[in-house]
């Protein structure tokens, strides 16, 4: 080994310890094109020449270096200062340099699953409880192709709601291609596979145990790393952006810490002689083609608040009960997207973790309780399991999902319920290498075709396997001799056992 590759190995196991996935130590392959500041909702600035930003001024008479400049605006201008989020780019050539935009047929073989489901808004709610086996890797599908809109709620054009998809990538985009989505904000979460993502504003490498954002608008193009097939969730969210959660009590630490956030630094192509590009949109649901003559990945620098930004997860700092009773989840959440029409300290969607961490509370029954919410659930499994279902086949499985929806009942399933109700309650470590997540929402949401049906994963006895066979514990007080709710057989009945025995 060289002095060279020494130092070069050196500065890797450094960038990785520095950078990320320092609890989960994801094998680091690429290095050099990931370069981050740190910070949540900073005012950030970057170039990747010097002296391309201009000093003192946004737009001057003619920018650094020949560059456009150009604003990228994620909130009204008159947003309050806290809630407004703009970014100056400073480029080789405007966004607004292309071809018409064109629809691209549905059944188009090179970006769209075929027969494809579109990304159509075609919601269909309803209360059942639903659970989703593992999604299937896609071995050809590049990234646009691969999102599969499962479950949502709302409607883009009228900028309110959600969309849940799964994405399951099995190739590159297309050379010379990038997307965006005029729709939403993407929240990323890899389940398997690492994420090589260049977005116009810097460079992203995001791993499962990771997650990112790229605001509405941004233009992208992502790419396996080591060939390895990617798949995950997506929320999009039509409406605000993601926050902080408000810490209340808690203080000003604890839970995702802003300083733990990490936005890409300025990186650009020069690609604008004799070349081909196609930009694709996601606008309303469809999905726009548009042909240009140069990269969109020219942008040399920056400045605002507008950006992508990633975050490991590994680096949540968990709190929860130590003397009794179960808290409410939302001590989990990542990230919050409020929706202020539903209520103060009403969310669109929140971004929940349940990552690996001690129980110790006394006199408690430790999983979660039973219950039914206003809000809406759809949890995914990221690794391992989660500590209220049964895993392996045909439980809750890493890369699988569930939905329960508004006032549709849950909890526990019927195993966990009888180990955790007689357990010995001594201090216990749940989900150590587990990564459960929610995606929670005030809205009812929906199934699409694709959810419901096409994907044919949905497993059609996850009631019947989990809450129908709770068994009848009562006990009723008033009840003479022998009968009472207990059950002989292992199994409950449904019935009522106080409706039978009531011995008045
Ligand atoms: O349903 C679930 O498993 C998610 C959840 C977890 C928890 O700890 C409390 C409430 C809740 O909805
Ligand atoms: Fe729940």
């Amino acid at each position: 080994m060289t002095g060279i590759t020494r130092l070069r190995e050196a500065i890797v196991k450094h960038k990785e310890n520095k950078d990320i996935n320092i609890k989960y130590k994801t094998p680091l392959t690429v290095t050099e094109r990931y370069e981050y500041t740190h910070g949540f909702a900073t005012y950030n600035e970057s170039e990747a020449v010097p002296g391309a930003l201009p000093i003192g001024q946004n737009s001057p008479q003619r920018a650094p270096h020949g560059l456009y400049t150009e604003k990228l605006s994620g909130t009204a201008f008159t947003s309050p200062r806290h809630e407004n989020q703009q970014s100056w780019l400073y480029r080789i050539l405007p966004t607004s340099s292309h071809d018409n935009f064109e629809p691209v047929a549905e059944t188009s073989e090179q970006v769209l699953p075929s027969p494809s489901p579109s990304f159509g808004k075609h919601f269909n709610a309803i209360p059942n409880q639903l659970r989703w086996d593992p999604f299937d890797f896609d071995k050809e599908a590049s990234w646009i192709r691969s999102l599969h809109l499962v479950a949502g709620a709302g409607d883009p054009t009228m900028k309110q709601g959600i969309g849940m998809y799964i994405y399951t990538v099995g190739s590159d985009m297309p050379e010379k291609s990038a997307f965006y989505s005029a729709d939403g904000d993407f929240l990323i979460v890899p389940q398997h596979g690492s994420l090589d993502i260049r977005t116009e504003l810097g460079n992203l490498l995001v791993r499962p145990m990771e997650i990112c954002v790229i605001p509405r608008g941004i233009r992208y193009h992502v790419k396996l790393v080591n060939n390895e097939p990617a798949r995950g969730y997506i929320l999009e969210l039509y409406q605000g952006h993601f926050q902080l959660p408000e810490l209340g009590p808690i203080g000003s630490n604890c839970l995702a810490n802003a300083r733990d956030f990490q936005i890409p630094k300025a990186s650009f192509i020069e690609d604008y002689e004799n070349t081909a590009w196609t930009v694709y949109g996601k606008f309303d649901g469809k999905l726009f083609e548009a042909k240009q003559h140069h990269t969109p990945f020219d942008v040399v620098a920056w400045h605002g608040l507008y950006y992508p930004y990633k975050y490991d997860l590994g680096r949540f700092n968990t709190i929860g009960s130590i003397s009794f009773d179960h808290p409410d989840p939302s001590i989990f959440t990542v990230l919050s997207a409020p929706s202020l029409p539903h209520g103060q300290g009403t969310a669109v969607a929140d971004f929940v973790i349940f990552p690996p961490r001690w129980l110790v509370a006394e006199g408690t029954f430790r999983p979660p309780w039973y219950h039914r919410n206003t809000m809406s659930e759809f949890m995914g499994l990221i690794a391992g399991n989660y500590d209220a279902k049964g895993a392996g086949k045909g439980g809750f499985q890493p890369a699988g999902a569930s939905l329960h929806n508004t006032m549709s009942g849950h909890g526990p399933d019927m195993q966990t319920y009888e180990k955790a109700s007689t357990m010995e309650l001594t201090p216990a470590k749940v989900g150590e290498g587990s990564m459960a997540f929610m995606f929670e929402s005030c809205l009812m949401v929906g199934v699409t075709e694709w959810g419901l049906k096409t994907c044919a994963k949905v497993q059609e006895d996850y009631n019947a396997h989990s809450w129908t066979p709770l068994k009848v514990h009562w006990k009723n007080p008033n009840s003479r001799g022998v009968s009472n709710g207990e059950q002989k057989n292992g199994v409950g009945d449904g019935k009522d056992a106080s409706s039978i025995h009531v011995t008045k």
